[in-house]
């Protein structure tokens, strides 16, 4: 059994961070487990509350589950503090996992912060250098390489500068673009489009937490990195497709139709 573990906050809505991850894994067939970064009070329209765990339960989380377990990919998501990226990095260096996707959670779909502005740095200064792979939307692009973006020139140069940070490969996301949703990979020394069509639909909390959850996934089953993209942008463009309408906001993805699919429900 492959496995993989998801460092993230809690959605109490379901849609995002941990609880979006745990089904991405399952869907892909891949044991998931999780370390509790923070809890959010939240739901499809916004987050009410955020209780930012300590750094020393995030160790601990970390510690207890590598101590014991095979660990074949890792995901991150919403990290909260300075202070809690700091002891993510430092503890995953211990174990130094051998896929580490990293998803710069900056902002929620309901416009919340989710992680503490004076936390950037060091998300750059610790973290990015460890990643196998960092899945930045348009915003979180811009807020990493400090440049804005306005044209494809734009979107090249920020993968350049965001690779000089450390990180192994980019995907910069294009969920937020105008028009298609087209996501560009930079893999240090070639560009690739992945892309695709714009489904329209406002449920698409999470699908974000969803693609670097079944890139994870994908390379715990023993994908390269570009078979695991390839996949990933093909099941987030059906759970977007197949999303549901849950709550007056917006509504989750769908990871439901794999196995609809596999069992012919
Ligand atoms: N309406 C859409 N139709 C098709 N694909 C989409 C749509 N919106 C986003 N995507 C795709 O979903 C993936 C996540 O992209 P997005 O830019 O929304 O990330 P995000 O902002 O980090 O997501 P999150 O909402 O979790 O914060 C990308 O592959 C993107 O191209
Ligand atoms: C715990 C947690 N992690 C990540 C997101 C981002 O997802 P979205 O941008 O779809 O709100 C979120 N809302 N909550």
């Amino acid at each position: 059994m492959k496995t993989a573990l998801t460092i993230a906050g809690s959605d109490s809505g379901g849609g995002a961070g941990i609880q979006a991850d745990l089904k991405t894994f399952s869907a892909h067939h891949v044991f998931g487990m999780s370390v509790i970064t923070a809890v959010t009070a939240q739901n499809t329209v916004e987050v009410r509350s955020i209780q930012t765990m300590s750094k020393e339960i995030i160790r601990d989380q970390i510690s207890a589950v590598f101590d014991d377990i095979e660990v074949h990919a890792v995901k991150i998501g919403m990290l909260g503090s300075a202070e809690n990226i700091e002891m993510v990095a430092k503890t995953l260096h211990t174990y130094k996992p051998q896929h580490i996707i990293l998803d710069p959670v900056m902002i929620s779909k309901s416009g919340d912060h989710l992680l503490e502005i004076d936390a950037v740095e060091a998300l750059k200064k610790h973290l990015i250098p460890m990643a196998t792979i960092v899945t930045p939307n348009l915003p979180e692009a811009e807020t990493l390489s400090g440049i804005t973006i306005q044209s494809k020139q734009d979107l090249y140069e920020a993968c350049q500068i965001i690779e000089q940070l450390g990180a192994k490969a980019i995907l910069l996301k294009g969920g937020h673009s105008a028009g298609d949703p087209n996501d560009l990979y930079y893999d240090g020394a070639n560009y690739t489009w992945l892309r695709g069509e714009r489904i329209l639909t406002k449920n698409t909390h999470g699908t974000g937490c969803t693609l670097s959850s079944a890139i994870a996934a994908n390379m715990a089953n023993g994908l390269g990195i570009e078979d695991a993209i390839y996949h990933a942008k093909e099941y987030i463009t059906k759970a977007i497709c197949e999303s549901f309408a849950i709550g007056k906001g917006h509504g989750p993805v769908n990871h439901f139709y794999r196995f609809q699919e596999v069992h012919q429900l």
